[in-house]
């Protein structure tokens, strides 16, 4: 039907009113106050009040002290803790035009050798390509391509488990989770033991969580020292940095050519997600960016999703009834679970969202920086602050999740109106991660067929385990022992029958 002209006026006044609307927020923002916080002081703001240790504690005290919305200052950056979903949603998702930055990483960009990274790239042209890269490869229906290589890497680590009997069993399943990224990112096979791919993918990934701790390095507070040459007395970082770079960028070069060179020399290979983004985008200003894809995948995402595996491994040695409910659904299968199977298996389902709400695995979320000055609930945002979601005070917020809300409890999901899951445990917006729909098959395949055949226990020598973790960028369990017992009747047969096939 074609437009009257009625039609073009109410367009026009509609654009027109929404202009006006964001001059006057802005201009009305220029004279509000910044949120409540603690008290700044002069210069440094609140460094000395920065927590080191078990930093969401100190960040859910200031949530229950000033609100929803917590104003800091580190140095002359103004940082905003969002405490509430719905604080985090309206700008994060709502204004995500404005709020999808991310902040100069000077150390980790600049010096370390990470400025390929699509996850700290500044929101633009460049990152927008990688981001269409990753979520052609990684949106819930290309995830299908996958299913298979999760498979046999679930049935491997239960093999692993079962040869091994092994107290910690989170070294077999930190290298299954390498081992299957490996795979699907580059169709490389890994070695049982001492794999040179895994060691230097993992050596790249520890000097990402040392590098990208907030704070770790003075250049990123004052940038100046970027400029003190590598032989001064105190440069030591620097000459650090540029060892540092030469891991990082064999890291995202070395199987990426692997693949390439195999392609264009006409040798067999497998297909894999950089083998098919390099037949689809075949011009070479774009293999640089198929390169730093492939390398994401294993940076962002093995650590954090064995990390969740950890978590869950945690949660069934101390809480067994939940286990068990979950075990005795599986069990009602008669088989090992497949991705089809879930909507069968609510108890599971509900297991694992309390897995993620439980202990998210980032109890804060790195930041997302804001582009322009803006007004919320009141307050001035400054241009270039950053903001992060503070999940741990989310995830125990009482009114949403009930008095109980240290507990394990998943039946908390099963009522008639269940709370809203912990998916904001994967971010928000344009810049929420692209990877969470590979990221929860895995951990549903290899969470369920870890249920399916073995009884997860305290450790045989009776030490106890305790809820504790890590403090840092990710927040991982501190490392507990536990036994793996293998389960009796069909599911056992079901791992040998596992071992025997493969
Ligand atoms: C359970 C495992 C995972 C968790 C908890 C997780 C969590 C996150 C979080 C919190 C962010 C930042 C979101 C934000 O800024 O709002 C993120 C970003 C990202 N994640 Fe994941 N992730 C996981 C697995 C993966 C996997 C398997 C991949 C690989 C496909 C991946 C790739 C990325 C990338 C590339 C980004 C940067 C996005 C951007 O800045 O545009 N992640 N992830």
């Amino acid at each position: 039907m074609p437009l009257t002209a009625l039609d073009h006026v109410v367009g026009l006044a509609t654009v027109a009113f929404a202009i006006a609307a964001l001059i006057l927020r802005r201009r009305a923002s220029n004279s509000l106050p910044l949120p409540p916080g603690p008290p700044k002081r002069f210069i440094v703001g609140n460094i000395p009040d920065m927590p080191t240790g078990q930093a969401w504690l100190t960040y859910e005290k200031w949530a229950k002290e000033y609100g929803d919305i917590v104003h800091l200052q580190v140095g002359r950056q103004d940082i905003i803790l969002l405490n509430t979903y719905e604080a985090a949603f309206e700008l994060f998702e709502r204004r995500s035009s404005q709020y999808s930055d991310r902040a100069d990483h000077i150390m980790l960009n600049d010096f370390a050798g990470f400025s390929w990274s699509p996850s700290t790239m500044r929101y633009g042209p460049e990152w927008r390509r990688h981001r269409a890269l990753l979520h052609r490869m990684f949106h819930p229906t290309a995830c299908a391509a996958y299913v298979d290589a999760e498979t046999r890497h679930a049935r491997a680590l239960l093999r692993r488990i079962v040869r091994t009997n092994v107290e910690d069993p989170m070294v077999h399943i930190r290298h299954t989770v390498g081992a299957l990224v490996m795979d699907i990112t580059y169709g490389i096979d890994v070695a049982e033991i001492n794999d040179p791919w895994l060691a230097l993918c993992d050596n790249a990934v520890e000097i990402f969580s040392r590098v990208a701790v907030p704070g770790a390095f003075l250049v990123g507070a004052l940038p100046f020292l970027r400029y003190v040459p590598e032989w001064m007395p105190g440069a030591g970082w620097k000459r650090q940095a540029r060892e540092w770079k030469t891991v990082v960028t064999r890291f995202a070069d070395a199987p990426f050519e692997h693949v390439r060179d195999a392609m264009t020399s006409g040798q067999t290979y497998r297909n894999c997600v950089v083998s098919s983004l390099l037949a689809d985008f075949p011009a070479p200003e774009d293999s640089l960016a198929v390169r730093n894809v492939g390398a994401i995948i294993y940076a962002a995402g093995t650590d954090t999703t064995a990390a969740i595996l950890h978590i869950f491994l945690l949660a069934m040695v101390l809480n067994p009834s939940a286990q068990r409910s979950a075990q005795a659904e599986l069990d009602a299968l008669g088989r090992l679970p497949t991705l089809e199977d879930r909507t069968k298996l609510p108890y599971l389902n509900a297991l694992l969202k309390e897995v993620l709400r439980w202990h998210p695995v980032q109890p804060l979320n790195g930041g997302h920086v804001s582009t322009e000055e803006d007004e919320f609930r009141g307050y001035r945002i400054p241009k270039g602050t950053s903001l992060h979601s503070n999940n741990w005070a989310m995830f125990r917020d009482e009114r949403v999740y009930g008095e109980d809300v240290l507990a394990f409890r998943p039946e908390r999901f099963l009522v008639p109106k269940p709370p809203r899951d912990a998916n904001a445990v994967f971010g928000f917006g344009r810049r929420a991660c692209p990877g969470r729909f590979l990221a929860d098959n895995i951990v549903f395949l290899f969470a369920s067929y870890m249920l399916v055949g073995f009884d997860i226990l305290p450790p045989k020598d009776g030490s106890p385990v305790e809820a504790r973790f890590r403090s840092g960028f990710f927040s991982p369990p501190e490392p507990f022992k536990c036994e793996l017992k293998p389960r009796s009747g069909p599911a056992v047969q079901t791992i040998l029958q596992v071992g025997a096939e493969e």
